[in-house]
């Protein structure tokens, strides 16, 4: 059987064997293996000591974006060194890929395979540095805040690079004359596009970086500026402490770089000084040289490697099997962390099994095997100050945004309170009274209040008009009687919709009731039915019936009862089977605002949490601040913590707000722990916010985002028990609802308001649980989102 070194090639049992002894030495083989594993281990050592010499040093690197069926191959292969000092001009076709480049290069595009070495170590590893102050981003994008003056940009780019506000001042002064900047105090948004661009280049050489990199920074920038901002690029390098690595259309202006990367079909068709390419290419510029090289590459007459080969090669060494990354599938291999945080550390691989010797060559840091909690970046205070000082101001700064804040729970809170949820009045009822006669109009009429019986043991009385003592009674409820002369009349006029139910009175009522009374279980049929009030009721209003019947109910109890108490009978005149008496929990008269007002406090704080949250990530993403920030060391943990800072307070003021004006100002049902009521509205408001993030990590703009908000708000209106009580759903809908967020904790804070519960009872405690393990949910969607989406 063979033995295999580490490299794979077999060693041939001839060069081991003892030609005098037929015997297989063993230790012979051993020694080999050790000796060429130490070979390899130094070659490695030299390779990764080379590398780390390097500003940036990219090798056989790979992208590709869509999918694996339709893949668009951006990055094929291509190797980049940028030696240490240098200026280093990154020129090809527009979309050629060099954003994508310089993107892999700050750590926030992985490469699907390859290797990436930045100021010594890898993009996203602990310790680099990269992303972090030692870089200075300026992306394509200007990435700015419109809100901010051109000073408090500075201050907030400078207080993430660690420097002070006195420091940050002090450079202000020299940005301003070397870029010809506006006066500081100017807001960025009133600036013209080529003034923001050189906004944007301050704040990336605000701190001095080791590492500048510039993606097209000279956009719209006259030419006499131009030429002062590559003076001052080669002035900074000059030292050998400052790289700079630049994009650009402009390709003449690079003249003045060191080194220049031709950059076409994923590969770099060159990698040289200007004067060198003009002079082996043999052009009369550098545009020249890059159409020579690019029709070169179309006629596929020179193959890429050789054209490459004494240049990039020069430096290439035997490939360092990394263990994260498996450069034969670029599927499978990824390098870069995530920025250090717990956010995304973890490279995707098959689990490759390093040599050890290899693990111990880089560095340190580098050994992703870590535990999740040594990944976890502490929060750094200037990161967290800054944080917090721009989500403070660029909420106070947008008047819009913040009218929305604070009008949007007043103006609900007020429209629910005044518009939902009350008993209706005035509700129009035809009343056709036989008992007063065809030509009576006056539906009021009037009776004998005293009208009593003479002895009430006997029922010896003649009881007259109760038609109107009973009208009196429901017009206490509803005062909108109409009255009519023939049921047909009143018929036609509710089929007009001119009345909601027609009650007629038979014209013996008054004696036929009197008669039913005495003697109930006698009674005949002709006695019962002409002691009945006939209602016909207008069906197309399931609520508005209801309400009706109840008072229609309710003003008869109310007569009989009257009735019995002046004239002191011994019981009530008309016994029902089911008699309503004042309720354990709740209101005498229903009131559906106190029923659906828990739910709606709670739908309101949610939703506002949630689009504020959503709208501002997503702005801030898509503006490219987001994106800035992070290459400037700021780690998703943080932006989490600050953005939940600020927006508790944001919350704080809107659940005061909501709860005052339901309280205090509507009188809604407030019997239970005001604390608790207050922490479930917080806890709830942070469930919407951690939504909110789920949100802006699946969508890329706001309209979609504004879809999916919308989209999962009406259903949850519909199915959280806010509206309609949960055991009139259709019983599929009922276990659906019963896992939505918004369910358990309307039930635990109805309960709190209206029965006045306390957190010990579990219909209460369930709700701050089941928001709790939400807002877990949710932030964990968060996490796999943005893990799975970076790459
Ligand atoms: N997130 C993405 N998803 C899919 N394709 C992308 C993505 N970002 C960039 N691309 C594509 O990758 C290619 C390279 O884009 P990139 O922005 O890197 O080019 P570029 O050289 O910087 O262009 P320009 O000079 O115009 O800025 C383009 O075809 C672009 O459409």
């Amino acid at each position: 059987m063979p033995a295999y070194d580490n490299e794979g090639a077999t060693i041939s049992m001839e060069d081991v064997r003892d030609p005098d002894d037929s015997t297989l030495r063993i230790s012979t083989i051993e020694d080999e293996l050790a000796s060429r594993r130490n070979r390899m281990f130094k070659t490695q050592q030299s390779t990764v000591a080379s590398r780390r010499q390097q500003a940036v040093c990219v090798r056989r690197a790979h992208k590709k974006y869509g999918t694996t069926t339709n893949p668009n191959v951006i990055l094929d292969g291509l190797n980049m060194t940028v030696p240490k000092g240098t200026i280093y001009g990154l020129l090809g076709a527009s979309g050629c890929g060099k954003t994508t480049l310089l993107s892999c290069i700050v750590g926030r595009r992985r490469l699907n395979s390859g290797e990436i070495w930045v100021l010594g170590g890898r993009p996203g590893g602990p310790g680099s540095g990269v992303p972090g102050p030692r870089i200075g981003y300026m992306p394509q994008e200007t990435a700015l805040f419109g809100e901010f003056s051109i000073r408090e940009t500075m201050i907030y780019f400078g207080w993430i690079a660690g420097m002070t506000t006195k420091e940050v001042d002090e450079r202000i002064d020299f940005l301003v004359t070397l870029l010809q900047l506006p006066n500081p105090t100017r807001q960025v948004k009133n600036l013209s596009g080529g003034q923001q661009r050189r906004v944007s280049l301050a704040a990336a050489l605000l701190h001095d970086p080791e590492l500048l990199i510039l993606d097209e920074p000279t956009v719209g920038v006259d030419p006499v500026l131009r030429q002062s901002i590559w003076d001052h690029l080669v002035e900074i390098t000059k030292g050998g402490r400052t790289t700079v690595i630049i994009t650009t259309h402009y390709i003449d202006e690079t003249k003045q770089a060191n080194i220049i990367g031709l950059m076409r079909g994923g590969r770099f068709l060159a990698e040289e000084s200007p004067m060198e390419l003009i002079r082996r290419y043999n052009g009369e510029s550098l545009e020249d040289v890059f159409l020579k090289l690019s029709v070169l590459q179309n006629r596929g007459k020179r193959r890429r490697s050789s054209i490459l080969a004494d240049v990039v090669e020069r430096v290439e060494v035997p490939a360092i099997p990394d263990p994260r990354v498996d450069s034969e599938d670029p599927e499978i291999g990824e390098i870069s962390g995530e920025f250090g945080d717990n956010v995304s550390m973890t490279s995707k691989g098959r689990g490759i099994v390093a040599e050890p010797a290899v693990v111990e060559a880089l560095p340190p840091e580098e050994n992703h095997s870590r535990g999740i909690l040594e990944r976890i970046k502490p929060m750094k205070m200037h990161h967290m100050q800054a944080l917090v000082w721009k989500n403070f101001w660029s909420l106070f700064r947008n008047f819009g945004l913040l009218a929305f804040i604070v009008g949007l729970p007043i103006s609900q809170m007020f429209l629910f309170c005044l518009a939902i949820g009350h008993y209706p009045v005035g509700l129009p009822i035809a009343v056709v009274n036989h008992e007063m006669g065809a030509n009576n109009t006056n539906v009021l009429c009037q009776y004998d209040k005293d009208d009593c019986p003479q002895d009430p043991d006997t029922w010896e009385w003649n009881l007259t008009r109760f038609s109107c003592r009973y009208l009196d009674f429901l017009s206490k409820r509803q005062s909108n009687l109409i009255a009519y002369s023939s049921e047909s009349v009143a018929m036609a006029e509710a089929e007009h919709g001119k009345a909601r139910v027609v009650l007629v009175f038979p014209a013996n009522f008054s004696t036929s009731l009197q008669e039913r009374l005495r003697d109930p279980r006698h009674a005949d049929v002709y006695t019962v039915m002409s002691s009945d009030i006939q209602a016909h009721m207008d069906d197309t209003d399931k609520q508005v019936e209801w309400m009706l019947n109840r008072d229609l109910l309710l003003s008869f109890m109310e007569a009989t009862e009257h009735l019995s108490e002046i004239c002191n009978l011994p019981t009530r005149l008309l016994s029902t089977p089911v008699y309503i008496h004042k309720p354990i929990f709740g209101l005498e008269v229903p009131n559906f605002t106190d029923f659906a007002g828990p739910g709606v406090i709670l739908t309101i704080i949610f939703f506002l949490a949630t689009a504020l949250t959503s709208g501002s990530m997503l702005a801030e993403r898509n503006e490219g601040i987001l994106e800035r920030s992070l290459v400037s060391g700021i780690t998703g943990t943080e932006i989490l913590f600050a953005h939940v800072l600020v927006q508790m307070l944001v919350m704080m003021v809107q659940t005061a707000t909501v709860l005052v004006i339901g309280f205090l100002v509507f009188g809604l049902t407030l019997r239970g722990p005001v604390v608790w009521v207050v922490i479930l509205t917080l806890i709830n408001g942070l469930c919407g916010m951690t939504f909110g993030f789920v949100v802006s990590c699946l969508c890329d703009k706001e309209r979609t985002a504004t879809y999916l908000a919308l989209g999962s708000f009406l259903p949850m209106m519909l199915l959280c028990g806010i509206i309609w009580p949960i055991e009139g759903m259709h019983i599929i809908l009922q276990y659906i609802s019963y896992v939505l967020p918004l369910t358990k904790s309307t039930e635990s804070l109805r309960s709190m308001l209206q029965r006045g519960w306390s957190i010990t009872m579990p219909t209460v405690y369930s709700g701050f649980i089941s928001t709790t393990v939400w807002i877990v949910v949710y932030l964990t969607l968060s996490i796999l989102l943005i893990k799975f989406k970076k790459g």
